[in-house]
């Protein structure tokens, strides 16, 4: 196969892979009740090496062994952002398959492996995943893109019609709204976008959708700031445990082995 047709077809593989298409891709929406979060695991099946974004600790023990069982190498476990809602699972994941790279932005101030720059890149073989900084729900959030499968992992920047809160941490809501505006709507209509968290049960939306029918993001900035300022959102009940624990990458008070 020449590389023209070999990238074609990895194309065509991957976007078959979250439109029920029958060829296994390895990539996989997982799920932690507890908190909501969706965790999404990307492979390449040519070289086995494979990513994981937004793990969740309590569910490290699934995530390493989906893992295995498909076969795959996890090179790097990454994280949109220091979260206030669970403890990540990069921590335990490092100590369950030895060998994988935590990673979080620069800017979030988190312990790491790895800190991204604004556009950097990392790569599990023959696919990179570029992180955009999309401050405003914290600082250091990350919106994760994988321009050859058409896809944006926003975490809790732009969730499916609504958005990331701006009421702790270092939220603030005119920061958001340009990073949504600036970083996510300008990406191509049909990218197809997955938060890290949706408390109706929705899977995936787009670009072209929340542009359109987002309850928040199409209104005008100051009506944006005057909604968020009027959401009146109990705190995440975890928040005194998961921030501190998540700025060590979750690497304390992990399950020894
Ligand atoms: N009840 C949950 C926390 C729910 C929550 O606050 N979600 C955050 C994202 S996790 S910090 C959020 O930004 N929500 C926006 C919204 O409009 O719901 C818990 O106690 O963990």
């Amino acid at each position: 196969m020449s590389p023209v047709e070999l990238r074609q077809d990895s194309r065509r593989v991957l976007h078959g892979a979250w439109n029920r298409s029958r060829k296994s891709t390895g990539n996989r929406l997982l799920f932690d009740e507890k908190s909501w979060t969706y965790t999404y695991l990307l492979a390449d099946l040519t070289s086995k090496e494979a990513i994981l974004i937004d793990p969740v600790l309590e569910q490290a023990p699934r995530d390493a062994k989906l893992i295995q069982e498909l076969g795959l190498k996890l090179t790097y476990a990454l994280n949109t952002h220091m979260h206030a809602d669970h403890i990540t699972g990069t921590g335990y994941l490092k100590q369950l398959l030895p060998g994988t790279v935590s990673v979080i932005s620069e800017a979030s101030g988190a312990k790491a492996d790895k800190h991204l720059k604004d556009n950097e890149v990392v790569k599990f073989g023959r696919f990179e995943i570029k992180g955009l900084s999309t401050p405003g729900h914290t600082n250091g959030c990350m919106t994760y893109l994988v321009d050859e499968m058409g896809i944006a992992f926003t975490g809790d920047t732009l969730l499916i019609r609504g958005c990331g809160r701006t009421d702790f941490q270092e939220g603030d809501s005119r920061t958001l709204y340009k990073s949504v505006h600036e970083r996510i709507f300008t990406l191509p209509d049909n990218y197809r976008l997955f938060p890290a968290h949706d408390y109706k049960g929705n899977m995936e939306t787009s670009v072209a959708e929340e542009k359109q029918y987002n309850p928040r993001l199409t209104k005008d900035v100051d009506a944006f700031v005057e909604i968020m300022a009027n959401l009146n959102l109990p705190y995440p009940k975890m928040i005194d445990k998961a921030v501190p624990a998540n700025r060590e990458c979750g690497l304390y008070d992990i399950p020894k082995e």
